[in-house]
């Protein structure tokens, strides 16, 4: 069979790259991700042949000096097969690089795209092979990783409104390149597949030769630890599930309750926890040390742990996950009908009625500066802000967030409401009496 004729669509495709593609699960779309190498333009014979709902992706990054012959190439034998393309370009720049270099800069914009792109239903296939999982687990052994990133990459997981699936994991790259040269296949080389700069590269051409040749069982045993890695870590998140449903209490973590865990649980469930909110653990090279002092810290001290975006905290006897936010450095005037973001907080002033008497008084909004007093009733005594915050069992750190928004008028300026906690009645309520009502919402995070 040569695939570059009409008998591209027939399914004469050896079983063992037809059977894993042929038995995938019903789907709007099936979409093959593209690049225009060896084994995602042989993959995208073999999904033709097998099913009538297969569309490519090709995502040109306009990195490499041939990227417009690449998506040319794409385009003919997308028209050849008789399969929709569709190609996005995406501008990876070199300050977007980050300390992935440009290769993890260019993989995170194609996964932005792929989540896009993906509909409810739809499948995104992606050629990686057991090279590319042997490759992968290693690469991440050197740099130091914990069972998750042991597993190397699963066969499939969610992404965007769909799902991503890998049919060839278990099939060698010298079985892909045998099948493609059977059958006459032309592909597009990847002039940076070469270059050694690269530490994919580098273990590909320097490193995994001499280990296969060493240990030719090698893609076998390592997809072995990979499968009994990926085993462990499904184990570790049920236990922190179940942990987390019996020592939490509205989205925090009782001290009393993780206390009695384990170090290990400890470090099991706030992980999990971190990774749920869709964090990065801290790099700390004292990390088991720091949560033990954190859990364990008496009520007198507030010791806490910064990652990035974020902090772990402890406040009355919880542990608390608070992400970095940011508010304005300045107060900031509330115009009615306009929405105005406080960090978390939207706050917009509506009229009660369609066409309102009077315009507000003009509506300011600011953080605390210290002494500011509550009146929760007109003509009622004040009180301290501090102390009904304190009260409420508002953390320190969200008091110095909050937005205060005062009602100004000649000569005095009140406090009508404090974040989404309290709002006079004056501008809340089924008929506030300003004729306006102040709304102040806070984005679930
Ligand atoms: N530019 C791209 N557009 C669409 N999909 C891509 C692109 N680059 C990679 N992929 C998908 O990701 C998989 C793994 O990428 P990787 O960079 O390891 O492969 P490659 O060497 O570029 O291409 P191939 O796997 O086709 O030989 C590819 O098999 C392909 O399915």
């Amino acid at each position: 069979m040569k695939a570059g004729g009409n008998t591209a669509r027939e399914s004469g495709w050896p079983d063992d790259l037809r059977g894993p593609v042929s038995s995938l699960p019903d789907s709007s779309r099936i979409l093959v991700a593209l690049s225009g190498g060896l084994d995602s333009t042989l993959l995208l014979y073999v999904a033709a042949a097998c099913h009538r709902n297969v569309c490519a992706l090709h995502i040109n990054h306009q990195l490499q000096p041939n990227h417009s012959q690449t998506e040319q190439f794409c385009r003919s034998l997308c028209e050849r097969l008789a399969v929709p393309l569709l190609v996005e370009r995406v501008d990876v720049a070199v300050g977007e690089s980050g300390s992935g270099g440009l290769e993890e800069a260019a993989r995170l914009a194609r996964y932005d795209v792929f989540r896009r792109v993906l509909g409810a239903g739809d499948l995104l296939l992606m050629a990686h092979h057991a090279d590319d999982q042997v490759e992968t687990v290693l690469f991440r052994l050197l740099r130091g990783t914990g069972v998750t990133g042991l597993a190397g990459m699963p066969e499939s997981r969610r992404l965007g409104q769909g799902a991503l699936f890998r049919p060839w994991l278990a099939v060698s790259r010298d079985r892909l390149e045998q099948v493609a040269r059977d059958v006459g296949l032309s592909w597009v080389e990847d002039p940076s597949n070469t270059s050694l700069a690269f530490d994919r590269n580098y273990l590909r051409h320097a490193v995994l030769p001499g280990l296969k040749e060493r240990w030719p069982g090698l893609l076998k045993r390592v997809e072995h630890s990979a499968r009994a890695c990926a085993e462990s870590d499904t184990l570790s998140h049920r236990l922190a599930e179940l942990q987390w449903q019996m020592c939490s209490d509205s989205g925090q973590l009782r001290l009393a309750s993780i206390q009695a865990l384990s170090p290990l649980e400890q470090r099991n469930l706030v992980r999990w926890w971190i990774h749920r909110q869709g964090l990065k653990m801290p790099a700390l090279a004292d990390w088991d040390q720091s949560l033990a002092e954190l859990v364990q810290a008496g009520e007198d001290r507030t010791p806490e742990i910064r990652g990035d975006g974020f902090s772990l905290r402890r406040y009355r006897g919880y542990l608390y996950l608070v992400p970095n936010v940011e508010v304005p450095a300045h107060s900031a005037g509330l115009e009615p009908g306009r929405t105005l973001q406080w960090g978390p907080w939207t706050l917009r002033l509506t009229p009660t009625a369609t066409t309102p008497e009077a315009a507000p008084p003009p509506i300011r909004v600011s953080t605390r500066q210290g002494g500011e007093r509550l009146r929760f009733e007109e003509g009622g005594h004040s009180r301290s802000l501090k102390t009904w915050l304190q009260e409420q069992g508002v953390p320190p750190w969200e008091r110095a967030l909050l937005p205060l928004v005062y009602h100004e008028t000649p000569g005095a300026s009140e406090l009508i409401a404090v974040g989404d906690l309290w709002c006079s009645e004056q501008y809340s309520g089924s008929a506030p009496a300003a004729g306006w009502r102040l709304i102040v919402e806070r984005d679930c995070d």
